[in-house]
């Protein structure tokens, strides 16, 4: 077999130590160029310069200097230590650590000083741009009532219509949230430093829950019991409802309610954990809730992060509550994320019961187009590396493109680094996917599709041609740690890295792969032939086998069309046999196991 079409897909598990920082300015481009930092080199520098330091878990902090109003005489510098990036808690500066590194290193002596200068008066203006939420707020604090003032009448009206619990109005005091009547929804603030710098809105429609700003955000909702001193814990949840699940109950003295629920953390937002020595993560029982506790961990920091585990008794908060359970009692029974280097099997037997009462959540996010698939490979896990390869245009581009957008559309978060083929014309291809029909027939409903699908988690690389292999990864890493990416595609490797066909590489990397698929093109050897994707290893189950792939040139997709169960109704008819067989029969037709 000719791997000379190397496509890799990689599931993000961990990330190592060193970064490098990528500069991020819109939320779907990941653009270079990559500054080195690293968490040594940063010391090395502060200390250089006499600065004195505090190592926070997170972030290292430092005295503000760039802050220019008297009053912020005690303002912060948070440097996060993976990306360098840093924040004032006070002026709200913020931006790459180079800029700041030059500041530092200049600004005693003068020396180019000018053009440090320039640079900073550019962030500064950058964050002057950028929403003034406390004037937006106090327009819709204005303009609206705040729910812990609301009539009793009327506020058990709303904790109704929001399927809320029925929280005290001097708790629910605390969240500082508004009633908006047009449409019917909740508003809570998002805090950073005791600032208000976005918000979170809750439909009565759905849990459906919208975040203001839609990225990179630094506050959260926070929640702090009347009454009570904090011991520096405070439990972290996804969504309002969860958290209100908590207030209810009084589960809790601190609770944070996370600005963009299990989607992303963003490394904005870090600096506001810094002062919890211990964080309970109570994100649900399924398996992405699962991978998020532990990517949001090593964000973190995992030494001061507990988790609730994923078990059958113990749901998110808010189902838990619904249930009836005790969330006190379940919080009681975190346990730490860190693993120390030896353990034993007691430290282990929770984790057993979590892969046991979750196997199918074990085995991965499902395709939603890919039934046949999700039967031989069971899913997509993180942390396994996937190999597609197929002869010269078979397809291999347009069938990842599908593959993709089906688990972004499941909130995958996904990174595309497409080295062949212009990155416009792979999101063309993706958009027609996802919108299912041409384009060229449909361009008044463009601007609908195109905003659908500018929501969707994708990011993709702005590389093209042959590139450096160590730059590309530094760069996927990086982009891994800052928007929690999860998956992330490679085409073509050895295109990306100018191997050759006779290539040892390509022949070491199926080896080393967890799965490897093959299109086949059966139609160029036989009339009658077929076009398959071939699964040929898949580490995971063992399972093997193919799913016929039927190419619908409209929506440029192999989605596997609905209409077994016509073809069941009419072969019955036919044949009259039994209905069970049949089903089977036509299943197998696209589906052939290979025993091992
Ligand atoms: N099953 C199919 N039947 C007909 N056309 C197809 C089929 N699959 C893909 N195509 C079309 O073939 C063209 C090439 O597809 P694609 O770029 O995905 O192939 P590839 O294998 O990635 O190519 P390359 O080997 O050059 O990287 C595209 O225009 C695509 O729409």
């Amino acid at each position: 077999m000719s791997l000379k079409f190397l496509r890799y897909s990689l599931n993000i598990e961990r990330h190592k130590f060193w970064r490098f920082y990528i500069r991020c300015l819109s939320t779907n481009n990941i653009n270079d160029p990559i500054h080195g930092v690293s968490v040594s080199q940063i010391k090395q520098i502060l200390k250089q310069k006499h600065i004195i330091t505090i190592e926070g878990h997170a972030c290292i902090i430092i005295e503000c200097s760039l802050c220019e109003s008297e009053k912020s005489k005690k303002a912060k510098i948070y440097i996060n230590k993976t990306t360098g990036y840093f924040m004032c808690d006070k002026c709200n500066l913020k931006g790459e650590w180079n800029i700041l590194e030059k500041f530092l290193l200049t600004r005693s002596t003068k020396v180019n000083n000018k053009e440090v200068q320039k640079e900073l008066e550019a962030l500064k203006n950058t964050t002057k741009i950028q929403g003034n939420y406390i004037s937006e707020w106090n327009n819709i604090t204005k303009l609206n009532q705040e729910i812990a003032y609301l009539s009793p009448e009327l506020y058990e009206k709303v904790l109704h219509i929001f399927s809320l619990p029925k929280i005290p109005q001097e708790d629910i005091l605390q969240l500082n949230g508004i009633y908006v009547t047009v449409p019917t929804s909740l508003y809570f603030p998002l805090i950073a430093f005791n600032n208000i710098v976005g918000y979170k809105i809750l439909s009565s429609q759905s849990e459906l829950e919208q975040t203001v700003p839609n990225s990179n955000v630094s506050g959260f909702i926070i929640y702090k019991q009347k009454g009570t001193r904090s011991d520096g814990t405070a439990v972290v949840v996804p969504t309002i409802h969860d958290l209100l699940a908590l207030v209810f109950q009084k589960a809790a003295n601190v609770i944070i309610c996370l600005p963009y629920n299990l989607q992303n953390l963003p490394q904005q937002l870090l600096p506001s954990f810094e002062n919890f020595k211990k964080l309970i993560l109570w994100f649900g029982n399924d398996e992405p809730s699962w991978y998020t506790a532990r990517q949001f961990a090593k964000k973190l920091n995992e030494k001061r992060c507990y988790f609730v585990r994923p078990i059958d008794i113990q749901p998110r908060p808010k189902l838990a509550a619904d249930k009836g359970y005790d969330l006190k009692n379940i919080l009681m029974n975190a346990q730490p994320i860190w693993h120390k280097s030896i353990t034993t099997f007691d430290d282990l037997r929770q984790d057993i019961l979590c892969d046991l009462q979750n196997i199918d959540r074990v085995q991965g996010v499902k395709w939603k187009r890919y039934p046949v698939l999700n039967r031989i490979l069971k899913g997509h896990r993180r942390g396994e590396f996937t190999i597609l390869t197929g002869p010269t245009g078979s397809g291999k581009t347009t069938f990842m493109s599908e593959y993709s957008l089906d688990l972004a559309m499941q909130g995958v978060n996904t990174l595309w680094g497409s080295f062949e083929i212009r990155n416009a014309r792979l999101a063309r291809t993706m958009l027609q996917q996802m919108a299912e029909v041409s384009l060229e027939d449909n361009l008044d409903k463009f601007n609908t599709y195109a905003d659908i699908f500018n929501k969707l988690p994708i990011y993709f690389m702005t590389f093209h041609g042959q590139q450096n292999i160590k730059v590309v990864m530094d760069a996927v890493e990086h982009a891994t740690y800052v928007h929690d990416i999860a998956h992330v595609i490679i085409d073509n490797m050895q295109f990306m890295m100018g191997i050759s066909e006779e290539s040892t590489d390509s022949a070491k990397a199926s080896q080393e792969a967890d799965n490897v698929l093959i299109i086949q093109d059966k139609r160029l050897t036989s009339i009658k032939g077929k076009k398959y994707l071939q699964v040929a290893k898949n580490r995971y189950s063992g399972d093997l086998g193919i799913m016929i792939l039927e190419f619908d040139k409209t929506k440029l997709s192999y989605a596997q069309k609905k209409k077994i169960k016509l073809e069941v109704d009419k072969t019955e008819d036919k044949r009259g046999d039994n209905k069970e067989e049949i089903t089977k029969k036509i299943k197998e037709t696209h589906i052939l196991q290979v025993e091992r």
